[in-house]
């Protein structure tokens, strides 16, 4: 059965990998899933030039009745050079993703002009859409602003590339992204980010639940399956078919990685379910997602990626 995945000149052995932020903020976190005989890459923790210790906890928080997260983690990570550090001196077969996240335009070139001049072979996430970073907004939201970001990034930027997008809502905002996108070389777009904002309370306290934002943080798992489904599917039919789809959010069963390769997704990552199994969860999950093929007789994700139907 071929359980495998493309994104530019890279080959993926196996399509689930670490979604940023869970599992990767330090060298042994990562090693760790790349360890995993059924991980087949992994993400870093979003980098910022400057070591950030972020927001002030409680800043995660599981929801109950395994409905999911919510998390204002406020970007903490080691750093970029850390980041850049490991990658360059890791050992691996697999593919390797360095996802940036920097609070200023100036920040995130200054980042990705180290990316391309290192020696660095991966593939590059830029982060448009973190939520979390009080009085910062999600980059992605202004079409404007992203065009302009993309626009000075493409002017030096030749490896592999990819965004980090927050969910849309609106048909319009669908259209209005893919159009900005489109304009450009990227290698693939990652979907979804957390839900902003949501809010949890704690009926024992009547208390939210996370400190940062007044308890506003957001939202991932098993509550945000079906925006990441709309957000895949939306963006695979209207992209350039060069772009590839990562496909991110409510990932809990092998079910559920099926229907983002339905959607059109080509990498399926992973969060708040690695938060709760760690990296065993990547075995559970292509076995369970081999089981819904073979129940239909599929010998590979090739046969049903981008196959959702709809009603005639
Ligand atoms: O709070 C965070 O660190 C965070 N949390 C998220 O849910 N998404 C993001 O992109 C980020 I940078």
């Amino acid at each position: 059965m071929d359980l495998t995945g493309q994104i530019a000149n890279f080959h993926f052995n196996h399509i689930l990998l670490n979604a940023a932020g869970v599992k990767c903020q330090t060298t042994a976190e990562l090693d760790q899933v790349l360890a995993s005989p059924y991980s087949g890459s992994v993400v870093t923790k979003s980098a910022t030039p400057m070591v950030r210790p972020g927001n002030p906890s409680p800043r995660y928080y599981q929801l109950p009745e395994e409905l999911g997260s919510i998390n204002s983690m406020g970007l903490p990570n080691e750093g970029f050079a850390y980041y850049l550090d490991y990658v360059l001196n890791k050992q691996t077969d697999k593919p390797v993703f360095f996802s940036v996240a920097g609070l200023t335009k100036d920040d995130n070139l200054a980042m990705l002009m180290e990316l391309e001049q290192s020696d660095f072979n991966g593939l590059v996430e830029l982060n448009l859409s973190c939520p979390n970073v009080p009085g910062k907004p999600q980059t992605a939201y202004d079409f404007e602003a992203t065009r302009a970001i993309l626009t000075e990034v493409f002017a030096f930027f030749t490896k592999p590339l990819g965004v980090k997008l927050p969910p849309y809502f609106d048909m319009v905002h669908f259209d209005m992204i893919a159009a900005v996108l489109n304009d450009f070389p990227l290698a693939f777009v990652n979907t979804i980010n957390s839900i902003g904002n949501g809010l949890a309370i704690d009926p024992h306290t009547d208390t939210v639940v996370i400190k940062p934002k007044g308890g506003f943080g957001g939202l991932g798992g098993s509550l945000v399956k079906a925006t990441a489904l709309a957000n895949v599917r939306a963006l695979r039919e209207r992209l350039n078919e060069s772009i590839k789809i990562i496909g991110t959010g409510g990932v809990t069963s092998g079910r559920d990685v099926y229907d983002l390769v339905l959607c059109g997704a080509d990498l399926v990552e992973v969060g708040t379910q690695l938060m709760v199994e760690d990296t065993p969860v990547f075995e559970r999950l292509e076995g369970e997602l081999a089981n819904e093929l073979d129940k239909k007789n599929y010998q590979s994700l090739a046969e049903i990626r981008g196959k959702l139907q709809t009603i005639a």
